[in-house]
């Protein structure tokens, strides 16, 4: 059938007489690509409807312009073209555009001394706004990683010294019986608690940039941080991972303040928030901690 013998309520007016913040879809699945790797987003995007008066905004505009992502790499032109169209299509109603796209991106890991490589997932959300002051681009990152926890590693070596001491005090220390004990459980009496941790990372992005910094930032959270959370893991892996958090003791203000200093050196990045959160096992509430920069 002619469009033009169907109902169109959207392009009726309105008694209301009320614009409108927000109008739009939610929950768009997409296959786009992000960090060169195949991704499905769900997507939201929407117009303000300032026209007081128009019954309803058109979400089929909304809905092809979005499709103009499919299976790109999403970068800053992409989302910016994606606005425009949702403007242009919406000229006289929407003064201002958004586009949210959440997911989680899946890169290629080493394990840190055998061969083998694995999978891990990064959740990831990116929100774009465009209105009359501009536009205004937000990535945010969610990196998994592992603390251990420095008063608790302090308390354990008091009790393995403390043991010691009672152990070897009043004989003439043998060189195999101490290499032997410190192998034992009786010598290494207790271990500190260490958590799975996650670091939300939420960056708004310089202008003059068309890549999204998904690789840098995560690279340069996991650097900083020191103990990502592994993937494929042998022994060996193992091993290696219990040396590097014994080397790297941290509460989450010394992981936030770690990661403060490394957004600080991205150029990508205008301004930014950070937030930690260590998934305690010392007990069943979480310790956090946040940092801001040029945040408004
Ligand atoms: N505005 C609006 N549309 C809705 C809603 N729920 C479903 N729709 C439907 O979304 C469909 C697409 O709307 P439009 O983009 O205006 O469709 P159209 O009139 O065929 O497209 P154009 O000719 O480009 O305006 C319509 O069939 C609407 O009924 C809603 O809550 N608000």
């Amino acid at each position: 059938m002619n469009d033009q013998f169907l109902p169109d309520i959207a392009a009726q007016a309105t008694h209301h007489d009320l614009p409108l913040d927000w109008v739009g879809m939610a929950g768009i699945a997409l296959p786009i690509r992000l960090a060169s790797a195949a991704v499905t987003a769900s997507v939201d995007i929407g117009v303000s409807l300032d026209d007081a008066g128009a019954r309803g905004i058109h979400m089929s505009r909304l809905y092809l312009a979005a499709q103009r992502l499919v299976h790109q790499e999403l970068d800053v032109p992409a989302v910016l073209q994606v606005l425009d169209d949702c403007l242009s299509t919406h000229q006289a109603l929407s003064d201002s555009a958004t586009l949210t796209l959440r997911g989680q991106v899946t890169l290629e890991r080493p394990a840190l001394v055998s061969p083998l490589t694995g999978w891990k997932a990064y959740p990831f959300e990116l929100r774009a706004r465009q209105d009359g002051r501009g536009v205004n681009m937000e990535l945010q990152v969610e990196v998994g990683y592992s603390s251990t926890c420095p008063c608790s590693a302090a308390l354990a070596r008091q009790l393995i010294q403390q043991r010691f001491a009672e152990t070897f005090a009043l004989e003439p220390l043998d060189y195999l019986e101490v290499l032997d004990w410190l192998g034992s459980t009786q010598g290494i009496v207790a271990t500190p608690h260490s958590q799975r941790s996650t670091a939300t990372l939420q960056l708004r992005l310089a202008p003059d940039y068309t890549e999204l910094p998904v690789l840098a930032l995560i690279d340069s959270a996991e650097q900083a941080l020191g103990t990502p959370v592994q993937t494929a893991v042998k022994r060996a892996d193992e091993q290696a991972f219990a040396l590097a958090n014994g080397q790297n003791l941290m509460f989450c203000e010394d992981a936030a303040r770690r990661l403060h200093r490394a957004l600080r050196q991205l150029p990508q990045a205008s301004a930014f928030r950070l937030k930690v959160v260590h998934a305690e096992s010392l007990h069943a509430h979480d310790a956090v901690a946040e940092s801001y920069w040029n945040w408004s």
